[in-house]
């Protein structure tokens, strides 16, 4: 039987599906060897269908030449076990606030839960993905961010054990994909005194990005893209209209680092950055492997 989200290819004759893979093969050329980096979004892998489905599509771009690199959310399975914790999570523009209790579940969350499922279903799909955290091979470096208030710089919030990077070593990432595995990165980092640094996803995979000089960054989450105040989908930003869009609020909440970290990877060199809609089957696939413009891209100037 047919899911919800499987798209039912039976009525398609197989001269059909011959023409449509081959209707792949410019793309495929044109990024083979080329690394991506996937911002999988906690948002997006709510669903377990899904989930299986975003799996095989990392595991295909593998197969044919692509250098997947996946970096992860988790913000609403931090949530979950914050609340069974009786404890509530709390954001100042778009950043968690992190104590040292919530640290240890974010750690505990990310790195040993939610990269851990996403390993074994690369796995499971005939990949070989292998887990890191910003600690493994000395590659995130951070220290506590310093958070002004957007509309008051004069004012300072402290958000606890939130991290900003310092530097990014790429150097096991890159010795993994030479050796045919697909890196799973969590956001976390350490300090100078080896402590552990809450690092926001969005912001991670867009430094990353930039320093594997990656040809594209995409970005998966729970929306169609960033859509302007009357809820319609925005194809194309600018960093002016950003800034537009962020002072009078219509970019909000967990989209402000998003976007933030879109902009800073489209302007050091990254090729192609977009926001997509992790919701959609094959999302990914049908952003690097066809002509169909998805989500919102984000250009340099
Ligand atoms: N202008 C906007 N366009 C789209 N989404 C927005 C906008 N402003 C705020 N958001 C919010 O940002 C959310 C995506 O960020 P986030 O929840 O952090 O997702 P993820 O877990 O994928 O990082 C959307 O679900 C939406 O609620
Ligand atoms: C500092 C900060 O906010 N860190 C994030 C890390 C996880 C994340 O970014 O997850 P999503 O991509 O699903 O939002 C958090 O604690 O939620």
């Amino acid at each position: 039987m047919t899911s919800a989200h499987t798209t039912d290819v039976s009525h398609i004759a197989p001269r059909e599906k011959a023409e449509i893979l081959s209707q792949a093969l410019p793309y495929i050329r044109k990024f083979h060897g080329k690394t991506i980096v996937i911002k999988y979004g906690g948002n997006a892998m709510t669903d377990p269908e899904l989930q299986q489905d975003f799996a095989e599509d990392v595991v295909l771009l593998k197969l044919v030449g692509l250098n997947p690199v996946v970096v992860h959310g988790g913000g609403p399975q931090i949530e979950g076990a914050l609340s069974r914790l009786g404890k509530k999570g709390e954001f100042i523009q778009g950043m968690r606030v992190t104590d040292e209790e919530t640290m240890e579940v974010v750690e505990w969350v990310l790195a040993g839960q939610v990269q851990q499922d996403i390993v074994g279903l690369i796995n499971a799909a005939g990949g070989k993905a292998v887990g890191l955290t910003g600690r493994d091979g000395g590659m995130i470096r951070a220290k506590k961010l310093k958070m002004l208030d957007k509309d008051d710089p004069a004012k300072e919030h402290d958000v606890g054990q939130v991290g900003d990077i310092v530097a990014i070593d790429p150097s096991v990432v890159k010795a993994l994909q030479d050796d045919q595995f697909i890196p799973v990165v969590s956001p976390i980092g350490f300090g100078e005194h080896n402590e552990s640094y809450n690092i926001n996803a969005d912001v991670v995979a867009a430094k990353l990005a930039t320093v594997l000089q990656a040809e594209k960054l995409l970005m998966l989450t729970n929306i169609r893209g960033v859509l302007d105040k009357a809820g319609e989908l925005l194809t194309e930003l600018t960093p002016r209209r950003i800034d537009e869009l962020v002072a009078d609020g219509t970019i909000s909440g967990g989209m402000i680092p998003k976007i933030a970290g879109a902009i800073d990877a489209a302007k050091s060199g990254v090729n192609a950055v977009h926001i997509i809609d992790g919701r959609v089957p094959h999302s990914m696939l049908l952003e690097i492997l066809t002509d169909q413009a998805y989500g919102t891209m984000i250009s340099s100037r």
